[in-house]
């Protein structure tokens, strides 16, 4: 069974969007740990697979516990189907690779199947790592280990594990830049990120939105101004920060925050 924590701070934000705030860091990744076990064990009866799509960044070392007892025996990891929401294009062994960081942070402590992990190819440019990236999710669409969405019309992960940046930027969408209006491709990709490195390929929005479940997972006082903004009444649609644009068509989006993330919402 899993460790149980301090239960934490839970309310609704906006429709369908759940808000968990955690005294400690600790409690947060046991939580998120459990979370994402339970749909593993979900995903895995119902559909005989579990599509997981990760983040890079602050989101790995939040989910180290699965890496542990009891996860690490309990999890039917042989159903496991894993995905970037975004990479940079570098090579795999690279220090800035989503890949080599999810790597060293999980996938090498647990038995996923390695055909089962799909990394980008990093032999390519970023224009086509991304429509090489879009032709394999369209193979595992069509064979049926990724869902679609009848919503939709654009496949549907089972759970996406996200992370945010300080400007509410996520994946490899950035505030103000136009690929946030992409609406055709699953896949794109950017030559002028604003954090580096410069060429990634992304997921685009309406992929991010048919997820099934999202967990965005925002610790630290450097992400408060954004999570602000994204859980104020007060959204005029011009000016939404790409984390604003993140709103599940028939999901469910669940925030694992700490206390500092929210420390400048009202009502807290
Ligand atoms: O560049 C990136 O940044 C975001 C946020 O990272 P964090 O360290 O601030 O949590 C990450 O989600 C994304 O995958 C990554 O490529």
């Amino acid at each position: 069974m899993a460790t149980d924590t301090a239960a934490p701070a839970a309310s609704e934000v906006g429709s369908k969007k759940k808000l968990l705030i955690f005294d400690v860091e600790e409690d947060l990744a046991v939580s998120l740990a459990k979370y994402t076990a339970e749909l593993s064990e979900k995903f895995s009866g119902e559909r005989g697979a579990f599509t997981v799509v990760l983040s890079g960044g602050s989101l790995i070392e939040a989910l180290r516990k699965l890496a542990e007892p009891p996860y690490l025996e309990s999890v039917a990891w042989s159903k496991w189907h894993v995905f970037w929401v975004d990479e940079r294009v570098v090579p795999k062994d690279h220090d800035d690779s989503n890949y080599k960081l999810a790597l060293d942070g999980l996938l090498a402590k647990v038995p996923i199947p390695p055909g089962q992990v799909y990394a980008i190819n990093d032999a390519l440019s970023a224009e086509g790592a991304a429509d090489d990236y879009e032709t394999c999710l369209k193979q595992l669409v069509k064979n049926g280990m990724i869902a679609m969405s009848q919503t939709t019309g654009f496949p549907r992960f089972d759970v996406m594990l996200l992370g945010m940046g300080p400007d509410g930027h996520i994946a490899s969408l950035f505030p103000g830049h136009p690929l946030v209006n992409e609406n055709q491709r699953w896949v794109t990709y950017i030559k002028d990120s604003p954090k580096p490195p410069p060429e990634r390929i992304t997921f685009t929005f309406p992929v991010i939105n048919s997820s099934a479940y999202v967990a965005m997972v925002v610790t630290g006082a450097g992400n408060a101004g954004a999570v602000q903004k994204a859980l104020s009444d007060k959204q005029t649609s011009s000016d939404l920060l790409p984390i604003e644009m993140a709103v599940l068509q028939d999901g469910e989006f669940t925030w694992f925050t700490d206390k500092p993330a929210v420390s400048m919402l009202q009502n807290k």
